[in-house]
């Protein structure tokens, strides 16, 4: 167990446990004197500078040994080992004076603890803070006054800038506990958004941090309304797992799937800022790798994105085995070895059932013919042929001739170019069949241009080729949206791993997105998978959750209402009179939304962002795109198609009859624009609002 004495006083005595007062400011009808207070921040101040010079001491030690690495180790192989294995340790032990070193105590029995980013040891090794996913720090996340698990109370701090102001304490031996009142939670969670998305590990509700300390073989499925902390919990959840399972999941790795480029660089600060700087992040696009340099039409895109496309491609590859009919014979020298048709298909046939792979089944068959070639031989010479032998009997004429006659090589790019050149029938509509066909077939393969549902059909075909490698987990963010196609990309991706799926059924604008999540998690092949409710917004205000809960009734799908911690918050819709003034009004709101703190966000139908683009322009407001998040321009346009899973303080959401006009899943697009703001949202419309957002609540 990791225990830390109190922390020591100004005068160098430790703190008797039970005096601790509860917050800087008293509560009201607090009567705790000011100075008691004072004496405490002091000592807490105290052991935060400590605390801070003895990760300095931590980082020098492991600086010292990185510089001295390749003289100690052995070998070249080694140093490069130790030298990776350092530069990761000092990068760990960075440590950010913007952000708190610990930002709770527990104080259980006689000592306290204190619970930060990562653990902090004194020089003789004990520790002066606890990492936040040490077994220990649940309690920290979990202790109430019905479960205090030992705790006594529980100290959360207050911080400005990396400095420390204040503290909240709940006594749990006394029956006080703040729950989501803690208005040290409300301040974190109010906290103006500023570029890339933060860490909440300071604020983790009991609901979320049993989702994040769930088990490493555990897949979940966590469904939740905008705003309830999913991408947070995933994240966090990465960090917990390899806290625990650190060797294991550094050697098989941790990825994150998110849905765009801009999302992924919005989240990209929080794994770091835990201390973890080797996941890897992907769109799924990314995952299967090369550019796409064609597009679909809607309804090809929808017939690739079938699950009857993984069987289409199964059937075209399996198809090109053929029985063998004509025996092998292969001069050797002065040899002459033979194997007959009949031993060729018993080889081909088992090699079949054993339902390997196609590449390691070819493989495998290859490997059997030169086995009974090395046994005549063997038997003929008495002697046992050389590796070279071996080679060479595996690549000479008649052995080739005959597996590409019974096992014919073929490539995934191969594969897929022959079935959307000419779709098999069978399982696919005629109708299906024309939507998929090239119009017009490359020349050759490899000048072909995909598309990106092709990318995915490569995929596929490029495992049932040959296995995928699996990462130990996978987190899978927004994954409404994943067509069976990409989730089956996924699948082979974490086959031997276990996977967190985050997404929200209300939020799914793919025209295959999931009604239900029992069909994407079979897909994602882990059908086994607990779906998890999270109904407690963190981002959006009650008025403007109360307005886009208005649209829930008209999309279709059975999920929880979100319920908002936040009374804060504004709620305008600005009704324009003329059409033409629509852009003017949207600028308007946004020069009102620069007069307060935080982020601002235009959100526009796609058409419409350009345009809105060239009048900040000439307003002279800088504004960025959303994929740049170290911008610092504190205006965004994005478009309505590009801000799944973003948030900004003001969001001014521009004509939502056009969003929702622009595509099939137009509500559901209205559903995610809505819930962007976390402060204030104007609605500017010159068109009526849509049908369901008028509906009375
Ligand atoms: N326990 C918490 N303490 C403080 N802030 C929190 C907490 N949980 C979530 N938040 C904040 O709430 C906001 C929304 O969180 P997040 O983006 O993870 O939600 P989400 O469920 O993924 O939303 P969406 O469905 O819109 O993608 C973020 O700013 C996040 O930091």
């Amino acid at each position: 167990m990791h225990r830390s004495g109190r922390p020591p006083r100004a005068d160098g005595r430790r703190e008797p446990p039970g005096n601790a007062s509860r917050r800087v400011t008293p509560a009201r009808g607090c009567t705790v004197p000011a100075f008691d207070l004072d004496t405490e921040l002091t000592a807490e101040r105290h052991h935060l500078a400590e605390s801070r010079a003895a990760l300095a001491r931590m980082r020098g030690r492991a600086e010292e040994l990185f510089s001295t690495g390749d003289r100690v180790a052995g070998d070249a192989y080694t140093a490069e080992q130790l030298g990776r294995h350092m530069a990761r340790r000092v990068k760990e032990l960075a440590d950010d004076p913007t952000t708190p070193l610990f930002f709770g105590r527990l104080d259980i029995e006689e000592a306290a603890f204190h619970v930060g980013r990562r653990h902090v040891t004194d020089d003789a090794g004990e520790p002066m803070v606890l990492d936040w996913r040490a077994p220990l720090s649940r309690s920290f996340y979990r202790a109430s006054v019905r479960d205090p698990q030992g705790v006594a109370t529980r100290r959360r701090f207050g911080f400005v800038k990396g400095e420390l102001t204040s503290f909240e304490d709940e006594h749990l031996d006394r029956g006080e506990e703040l729950g989501t009142k803690s208005r040290i939670l409300t301040a974190e969670i109010e906290r103006p958004r500023v570029g890339p998305m933060r860490d909440i590990v300071a604020t983790i509700q009991p609901e979320q941090d049993e989702l994040v300390r769930a088990e490493l073989t555990d897949s979940i499925c966590v469904q939740g309304a905008p705003g309830t902390g999913k991408t947070a919990v995933g994240l966090h959840r990465a960090a917990y797992l390899l806290y625990l399972h650190r060797e294991r999941l550094r050697r098989s790795g941790v990825l994150i799937v998110g849905p765009n480029t801009a999302f992924l660089s919005y989240i990209s600060a929080v794994l770091p800022a835990l201390g973890e700087v080797e996941v890897q992040q992907a769109t799924v696009d990314e995952l299967v790798g090369r550019t796409a340099r064609a597009t679909d039409s809607p309804a090809a895109a929808l017939v690739k994105n079938d699950v009857r496309m993984a069987e289409v491609l199964h059937k075209a590859l399996w198809r090109k085995l053929a029985k063998p009919t004509d025996p092998i014979m292969v001069s050797d020298g002065s040899y002459r070895w033979r194997i007959d048709a009949e031993p060729l298909r018993r080889i081909v046939d088992e090699a079949r059932r054993e339902g390997l792979p196609y590449g390691v089944g070819r493989d495998r068959v290859r490997a059997r013919v030169v086995g009974l070639l090395q046994r005549q031989s063997e038997y003929r010479t008495g002697n046992s042929p050389g590796e070279g032998w071996l080679r060479r009997m595996s690549k000479i004429g008649p052995v080739v001739e005959f597996l590409e006659a019974s096992w014919p090589a073929v490539t995934p790019e191969q594969l897929v170019a022959e079935v959307l050149t000419d779709p098999p029938e069978g399982l696919l509509t005629d109708e299906e069949r024309d939507a998929i066909r090239w119009a017009k077939p490359p020349k050759t393969v490899k000048s072909a241009k995909f598309s990106p549902a092709d990318l995915v059909l490569i995929d596929e075909a490029a495992g049932l080729l040959e296995r995928e490698t699996s990462f130990g987990h996978v987190v899978v963010d927004e994954a409404q949206d994943l067509s069976p196609m990409q989730a089956r990309a996924i699948a082979r991706r974490s086959e031997h791993g276990s996977i967190t799926v985050l997404g929200d059924l209300a939020q799914g604008t793919a025209p295959w997105a999931a009604a239900e999540w029992q069909v994407t998690l079979g897909h994602l092949g882990k059908p086994e998978a607990a779906v998890v409710p999270l109904t407690v917004g963190f981002r959006v205000p009650a008025s403007v959750v109360e307005l886009a809960n208005r649209l829930l009734p008209a999309l279709g799908v059975d999920v929880p209402e979100a319920v908002s911690l936040r009374r804060d918050g504004d709620l305008v819709l600005v009704p324009v009179a003329e059409p033409s003034d629509l852009d003017a009004e949207t600028l308007t709101e946004v020069t009102a939304a620069l007069a307060h703190e935080g982020s601002v966000a235009v959100i526009a139908a796609d058409a419409a962002v350009d345009r809105l683009r060239q009048h900040l322009t000439t307003a002279g407001i800088e504004h960025a795109t959303a994929d740049d998040v170290d911008s610092e321009a504190r205006v965004t346009v994005v478009p309505a198609t590009m801000v799944k899973g973003l948030e900004y303080d003001h969001v001014v959401v521009h004509e939502p009859a056009d969003i929702v006009a622009a595509e099939p899943r137009g509500l559901n697009r209205l559903y995610v624009v809505l819930t962007r703001a976390v402060s204030r949202l104007s609605v500017v419309h010159a068109q009526p609002l849509p049908g369901p957002l008028t509906a009375a609540a």
